[in-house]
Order: structure tokens, then C-alpha cells, then sequence
């Protein structure tokens, strides 16, 4: 209060080697100020640091970041994996700091289970019961116990994760913010998921325990010698918490059969919203409600699958920063093949993607913007495919990939995103160019233009206003000797479409010329072009849109994919293509090890509130063709289960 009162927030600095810092700030304090005094304690030059919140590199002032907020600091931005990371100095290391054993940072502070269970952890903590690894997992986890010795709650410290500087099984090389165990999801940003799924849960619908993120501090957390070799004091991690839950197995040690439907649909409509990547069997907690009755019963009493419960742990990897390949351990589960009850699915119609995003930036500020639109993604897509029909096997089988395919072999959602991605970049460029009238040409034949990175051409045009500009064109097969006005429309890379128009004051010579000029390189290539029709060439943007067949292996997503090619517009025969898997791919490639899938984090507002119209309009083509090809219900494990 006292704090508040005077202009002050604290806010948790963690170095990229996991230690966290609180420092006070006030309203008038500047980055530059705060990275002076950082430098004291860690040694580390200002001009080599970054300090980072979620997507923002704050420079200026701590206005965007809240009281009790964590933001990252980084050896720079440019940093690689040879750069050393960020050792503090020992003795100064508990500056203004309260260190207190537990306390809630980010989201989750208004919600009372969560603050009583911190509350809970503190008492234990305060009277001296000591935390106790779990074990077995890959990453770092510690149970903490009350003072009757029993378990209530696991913290996970981010700094313990595989591939942090300070995981205790030898899972090491890298540090916070860089890429982990998922390309799509950063190390040290686990926790935050872990309190995301807690409050996307609405109503405890899939019963993931209260979850909180935490700053944490404890002499039993692993610190790796090599990352801090003479440590006196225990230091501090953020890291999550959450509510233990007593069980008797989990889903791996327990015949799945006698799961409960409701359960697994439930767990299942939570899997698909967050897109989880890491739902094995080993995180569904599975527990008796009734367990003197259950004695009495057989195997096969249906009474039994109402008296198992099964709780959901383990979000660190769901929400990545790019539609990636999810996994979910339930998708051959028979319950999943059984449709959704009408009380499941007015929860699924009841959900709005747009508030949950909304709700996600105030409360978990520091989850990244592209994160969120893979939540609208998958909560659009889970609405419109349960209003389809289609079950919670089939939803979850179309944002699978195939198992044993191609690297590049991309899920039916996927396919649809980046169809989508290609249509947004065409409206789009629609709505960016003016287009000049086609008049007086002789209309018989027209072409589609085919663009390809690699034949791009640079041609200097002269526009109407008579100034030249420079564009970089894709080489085409096409004489054009017209001297009548052309409206082109050129892709000039896979993401943006240009338009350039020929305006009649161009003057013949001119049109012509900028045609021969473009045109020289592939007379033969496009041999589609016959020769009676050269010289006679309208291009027109509006055909640029066409659908297109089956995809090579026949499994086409929405089966009206807009390719990008030249089309003899009388036949209407591509020649050549670029389909939205190709581009999925292009992207890839030429983006290196970094590109994670469709980029989401580069469109702007518009893109994205364009890109979300064309993937709301494809998405009932797509639904029913994928139910019309998949017609043969999928192969189960298990299948003797009944209910
Ligand atoms: N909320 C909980 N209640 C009870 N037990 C839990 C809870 N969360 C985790 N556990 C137990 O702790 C173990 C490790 O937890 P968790 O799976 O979350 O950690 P992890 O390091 O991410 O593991 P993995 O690498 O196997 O995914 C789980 O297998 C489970 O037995």
C-alpha cells in the first residue's frame, strides 16, 4: 500500500540464467537508470543488455509493465549461444529485495484458491518443511509439504526446465528465451502456460488444479555448479505452482477404457482451445471419487467410469508461438470418437476466443501477442468444427500432422491457416492497389501470372505519374506487343502482393517495353502459351483467383485453394502453383531453423483481422470435405471398451 501510495512497483528482473531480482521503480524511473543499477550487481554492461517483457523491448519507461510483473534481461538481443550469460555478483544480490520464501507474481492474484494456497505454501515454507524433488521428469519439480508431511502444492522453477542453465538432470546449453524442448515455445516461459490453461479453464470445466506463477526461493532448488560456482545464499526463481492433487495413478498406468467420456471430451476441448503439445498420459491424473464403493464393482459396471476423475497437470507446452504440431494422448481413446453431449457443446459455443485473448493480455501481459492468436485459431476452429458434427477424435486428428510423413507435411489446420494466409495477402492487395481500367483489348485470352521467388526479374516502370519505380517481377513467358493498358497483378514475395498498373497515359512504347523486358527470360518455359495467342495478352488481376484440384497426395485441406499461377483462362489449366503447403514449406526454408510455421507475430492488425475473415470463410468447405474423404471411421486402440 505504502508503495503504491508513493509511486513505486515492483517488478522481478530474471537474468537469462534464471536468478530473479525485485526492484522497485517509480513512475519517473528509466530503462537506462534501471540497467545502471542492474550493471552493478550483474557486471553487465548497459549497452550489452536488453530487458524484455513478453514480445516488448522496453527502452523508454516501465509504463506497460505492472506491479508484481516479471520482464527478462538478456545478454542483448543479438545474443548466441557461445555469448556467456549473466552471472551476478554474489553479495549483492539480495538489493532491496524482500525475499520472501513464495509469492504470487503475474496473473492469477484476484483468484482466492490460488492465494490461499500460497498462503498455505508460505506457512509450510516458514516453518521449515523443506520442498522434495519429484524426480523422473526432465525437468525440475519440487513438492511442497505442509507440516503433517502431506503434499499440497509443486512448484516448477523455469530455470529448471530441459535445456536451462540450471536443470538438475543434466539437460543443459541453453538460456531463457531462447527456443526449448518445442521450437515454438521460448525456455523459461512455461510457467506462464501453466497459469494460462488454469484461468482458460472457465468453470473448471477440465479441472486443471489453481495454478499460480510464483517467485520462489529455496536452498533445495538446483543451481548447476558451472552457472554459479560459489553460492552462499539460495537465490530466487519464478517458476509455477500448483495445487497438488492426491491420485492413484495416472492415465498411463490405468486401463483407459474405463475413463470417463465426459472426462476425456473435457480434457479434450482443453487440449484443442490451448493446443497442446504435451498432453501424454503421464499429465491426466487419474483418481477414485468413491473408492468404498468402487470395491463392490466390476470392471464393466458403467458406475465405475462415473467414479473415476481425471485431472489434467502439465500446460508448459500448450499455446506455442506458431500452429505447431499438437499432441494428444486421448485422440485414439474410443471416448473420443463418441459425440459431444449438448452440455459440452453450449460450453464450446459459449466460449469467445476474443475475450479470452483479451483477458490472457491483462492478466499474463507478458504471454506473446502470436500466442494469443493461436488461441483465437484453435477456439474458432474447435466452434465452427463442433458445429459441424465432427467429433472431438476427428477436431483432434485435423490439427494433427501425420505421424511418419515429411517434415513438411503439414495438418488440416495448417493447410487452412496458410490458405488463408495467401487469400488475407490478396484482399489485402486488393484493397491496397487502385486498378486502372482493361480497355480495348482483345479479351480472348488471358493469363494468370505465376510467381516464384526465384525468377524474379527487376524491371524498372515507369507509372502513370511519369516517376520510375523498381520492381521485382517474376519472369514470364510472354511477348506482349500490345500497346493497350494492362492491369498486372505481381506477387513479390510470398507474403505481399504488389499491384502495378499501366495506365493508358503510359503510352504504347512503354507498355510494350516493360512487357518485353519482363517477359524475355521464359519465352519457352511456360510452353502452355501458344503461339497464336502471343501478342494478344490481357493480365487480370481478378482471375488471379482460382480453385485449384487435389493436392499431389490427394489430401487437399480445403479444396479451394487459390494457387498463384499462370492459367490459360479458356481452359482454365494451371500451369504452375504455389499451394499454400508449398509456401508453408518456402516459408520454412528460406526463414532457417528459427521459422516455426506461419508467421503470426508479423501480421498487423489488419492482416490478422484479415487473415481470421478468409479462415472463417474457409473453414466449411474444409470441414466437410475432410468429413467427406474421411468417411472410414479411424482406426482405434481399445476399441473393447463400451459405454
Ligand atoms: N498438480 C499435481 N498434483 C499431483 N501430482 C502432480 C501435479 N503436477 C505434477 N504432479 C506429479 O509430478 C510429476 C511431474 O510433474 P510434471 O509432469 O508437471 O513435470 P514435468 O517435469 O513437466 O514432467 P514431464 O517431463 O514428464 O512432462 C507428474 O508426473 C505427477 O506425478
Amino acid at each position: 500500500m505504502y508503495r503504491r501510495q508513493m509511486g513505486l512497483r515492483r517488478i522481478y528482473v530474471q537474468t537469462d540464467i534464471g536468478n530473479v531480482l525485485g526492484i522497485e521503480v517509480d513512475r519517473d524511473d528509466r530503462v537506462q537508470t534501471i540497467k545502471k543499477k542492474l550493471q552493478e550487481v550483474l557486471c553487465l554492461p548497459t549497452e550489452q543488455s536488453a530487458l524484455t517483457f513478453g514480445d516488448m523491448v522496453l527502452e523508454h519507461d516501465f509504463n506497460e509493465v505492472r506491479n508484481d510483473y516479471p520482464i527478462l534481461l538478456t545478454r542483448g538481443l543479438y545474443r548466441t549461444s557461445s555469448t556467456p550469460s549473466i552471472s551476478p555478483v554474489v553479495e549483492k544480490l539480495n538489493f532491496k529485495d524482500r525475499n520472501k520464501p513464495l509469492e504470487i507474481i503475474g496473473g492469477s492474484h484476484g483468484c482466492p484458491k490460488v492465494r490461499r494456497l500460497v498462503r498455505k505454501c508460505v506457512k509450510a515454507l516458514d516453518s521449515g518443511v523443506e520442498p522434495i524433488p519429484v524426480g523422473g521428469g526432465l525437468g525440475g519439480a519440487y513438492f511442497i509439504q505442509n507440516t503433517a508431511r502431506e503434499k499440497i502444492a509443486i512448484v516448477k522453477p523455469t530455470d529448471e526446465e530441459p535445456f536451462a542453465p540450471n536443470n538438475p538432470y543434466g539437460f543443459v546449453g541453453k538460456t531463457l528465451g531462447q527456443p526449448g524442448l518445442k521450437r515454438s515455445i521460448r525456455i523459461g516461459e512455461t510457467g506462464i502456460r501453466e497459469v494460462a490453461a488454469y484461468l482458460l479453464d472457465h468453470d473448471h470445466f477440465a479441472k486443471v488444479p489453481p495454478t499460480a506463477l510464483v517467485k520462489a526461493t529455496h536452498s533445495i532448488f538446483n543451481v548447476n555448479a558451472n552457472v554459479f560456482p560459489c553460492m552462499s545464499e539460495p537465490f530466487a526463481k519464478i517458476g509455477s505452482l500448483q495445487r497438488f492433487v492426491p491420485h492413484e495413478y495416472d492415465a498411463s498406468e490405468h486401463g483407459t477404457s474405463c475413463f470417463p467420456v465426459g472426462a476425456v471430451h473435457r480434457i479434450g476441448i482443453l487440449d484443442v482451445r490451448i493446443l497442446n503439445t504435451d498432453r501424454h498420459a503421464g499429465n491426466i491424473l487419474v483418481r477414485r471419487l468413491v473408492e468404498e464403493k468402487c470395491n463392490s464393482w466390476t470392471l464393466y459396471d458403467l458406475r465405475v467410469y462415473d467414479a473415476l476423475e481425471l485431472i489434467p497437470i502439465d500446460h508448459g507446452l500448450c499455446l506455442p508461438e506458431a500452429l505447431d504440431d499438437p499432441y494428444f494422448e486421448w485422440l485414439h481413446w474410443p471416448q473420443a470418437s463418441s459425440p459431444f453431449s449438448e452440455e459440452e457443446l453450449e460450453y464450446i459455443k459459449k466460449l469467445n476466443a476474443a475475450s479470452d485473448a483479451q483477458m490472457l493480455r491483462k492478466e499474463l501481459p507478458m504471454l506473446r501477442e502470436s500466442c494469443l492468436r493461436v488461441l483465437m485459431i484453435t477456439t474458432t476452429f474447435l466452434q465452427r468444427a463442433a458445429e459441424a458434427g465432427l467429433s472431438l477424435a476427428e477436431i483432434g486428428s485435423m490439427m494433427s500432422r501425420e505421424i511418419g510423413t515429411m517434415d513438411d507435411e503439414l495438418s488440416e489446420l495448417e493447410n487452412i491457416c496458410f490458405q488463408a494466409k495467401l487469400d488475407a495477402d490478396y484482399e489485402l492487395s486488393l484493397i491496397r492497389s487502385s486498378y486502372c481500367p482493361v480497355s480495348s483489348i482483345t479479351d480472348n485470352f488471358s493469363f494468370q501470372l505465376h510467381m516464384d521467388q526465384e525468377e524474379y526479374q527487376s524491371a524498372s516502370l515507369p507509372t502513370s505519374n511519369g516517376v520510375c519505380s523498381t520492381l521485382h517481377l517474376p519472369s514470364i513467358s510472354l511477348q506482349c506487343e500490345t500497346s493497350d493498358v494492362c492491369s498486372v497483378l505481381f506477387n513479390t514475395n510470398e507474403s505481399t502482393q504488389s499491384c502495378f498498373c499501366c495506365s493508358p497515359t503510359m503510352g504504347s512504347n512503354a507498355t510494350s517495353d516493360v512487357f518485353k523486358e519482363v517477359a524475355l527470360d521464359l519465352e519457352e518455359e511456360e510452353s502452355s502459351i501458344s503461339p497464336e495467342n502471343q501478342g494478344a495478352c490481357v493480365f487480370d488481376p481478378k482471375i488471379v483467383r482460382t480453385k485449384s484440384g487435389k493436392r499431389n497426395n490427394g489430401s487437399n485441406s480445403s479444396g479451394t485453394r487459390r494457387t498463384h499461377s499462370i492459367v490459360d483462362a479458356r481452359s482454365g489449366h494451371g500451369v504452375r502453383g504455389v499451394s499454400s503447403s508449398e509456401l508453408a514449406r518456402k516459408t520454412r526454408d528460406s526463414s532457417g531453423e528459427n521459422e516455426i510455421g506461419l508467421n503470426l507475430s508479423e501480421m498487423t492488425e489488419e492482416e490478422w483481422s484479415v487473415f481470421m475473415e478468409c479462415f472463417q470463410q474457409l473453414l466449411p468447405d474444409a470441414l466437410a470435405n475432410w468429413k467427406t474423404r474421411n468417411t472410414c471411421p479411424l482406426l482405434r486402440l481399445g476399441t473393447s471398451c463400451q459405454f
